[in-house]
């Protein structure tokens, strides 16, 4: 067996007030309706589906004069997701959180990060998500979860969790960046922040890309935080994303990806985040989607076949 039998607990975060785009919140169920669990059952991994988070809309405005959208819903909602996470580690289970928009990871790194020390951050997104009120060019808190995981930006966000600073930046590792703003380029390089742009992937080959970074982040960490944005996979085979960028990584080198981290026993918590299903074409983000997590989980194309033979034998028995 090349992959890790875990105890999984999904948790579902229908948050869409981290960008403007309606259609993120719906993320969580179009990934469960694309069949995640019975494919995560059906490699034999113990998994339960905890549900969505309940999250409080209270406004879809700007809440104050600062260059930051709805801080006090993203606040209350991370709180909420952090104090989750870190029950589900507490319960030794590993949580897979389905987004919503990539704010969420705030609160999902808030409540792993309360558990290791040292966490490292595999970051698979077109962007960098580094931006603060000062930087971004939108004022979306999207755009700002990894900057406030490390403690820069808006007070209210980086205090998250009740403390401040949750990931190092020499604990990271982007993957598949091609929209990077000005000021997240500088802190990038001020950091020296570890940096594979889809070109890097592209010259280098996936494989190494993955390799290195396991290495890297294993040398100075006590466990791996996937963070997976689909717009780090092209628009042309990830269509239902709202900030897309064209010259994405490709869907193949994406779940050879997953897969090499499927193998990974420092893999200790992941989400998949940015499906929005009313921007989406026939289900197809989602249903790829699916098809990430299981191959994160273990799943190899051999098995997808028996599961679905199984699954047509016992749909003519009834
Ligand atoms: N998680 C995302 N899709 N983030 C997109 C961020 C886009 C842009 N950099 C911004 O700050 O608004
Ligand atoms: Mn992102
Ligand atoms: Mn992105």
């Amino acid at each position: 067996m090349n992959f890790m039998k875990r105890k999984i607990s999904v948790v579902g975060v229908p948050m869409w007030l981290g960008q403007t785009r309606y259609g993120t919140n719906l993320g969580p169920q179009g990934i469960r309706c694309a069949g995640l669990m019975d494919r995560l059952k059906g490699i034999g991994q113990d998994v339960v589906d905890e549900g969505n988070l309940s999250i409080g809309i209270t406004g879809c405005f700007r809440q104050s004069g600062e260059n930051i959208k709805n801080v006090k819903t993203l606040v209350d909602s991370s709180e909420k997701l952090a104090a989750k996470v870190s029950n589900i580690i507490q319960e030794g289970r590993f949580p897979l959180v389905l987004g919503g928009d990539h704010s969420i990871a705030m609160g999902t790194l808030a409540g792993v990060a309360k558990h290791y020390k040292n966490i490292g951050v595999i970051w698979y997104d077109a962007h960098a998500d580094m931006n603060t009120p000062e930087t971004s060019p939108t004022g979306n808190i999207h755009g700002m979860p990894l900057a406030a995981s490390m403690g820069l930006g808006h007070s209210a966000l980086t205090n998250i969790g009740g403390y401040q600073g949750k990931v190092k930046p020499e604990h990271i590792v982007l993957i598949g960046a091609r929209d990077v703003d000005q000021g997240e380029q500088q802190l990038i390089e001020e950091r020296n922040i570890k940096m594979y742009t889809a070109n890097d992937v592209k010259r280098l080959g996936i494989e190494a890309v993955i390799a290195e970074s396991v290495r890297y982040l294993s040398e100075r960490c006590d466990g791996i935080h996937l963070s997976f944005d689909v717009d780090g996979i092209d628009p042309a085979e990830f269509p239902g994303v709202g900030t897309p960028v064209a010259n994405g990584l490709s869907y193949k080198e994406s779940l050879q990806a997953v897969r090499l981290l499927a193998a990974a026993e420092n893999l200790i918590s992941a989400e998949f985040v940015e499906v929005n299903p009313l921007l989406d074409k026939d289900d197809v983000t989602a249903r790829l989607t699916v098809n990430l997590i299981g191959a994160l989980f273990g799943e190899t194309a051999k098995s997808k076949q028996v599961q679905r033979a199984d699954r047509k034998r016992s749909a003519e028995a009834i």
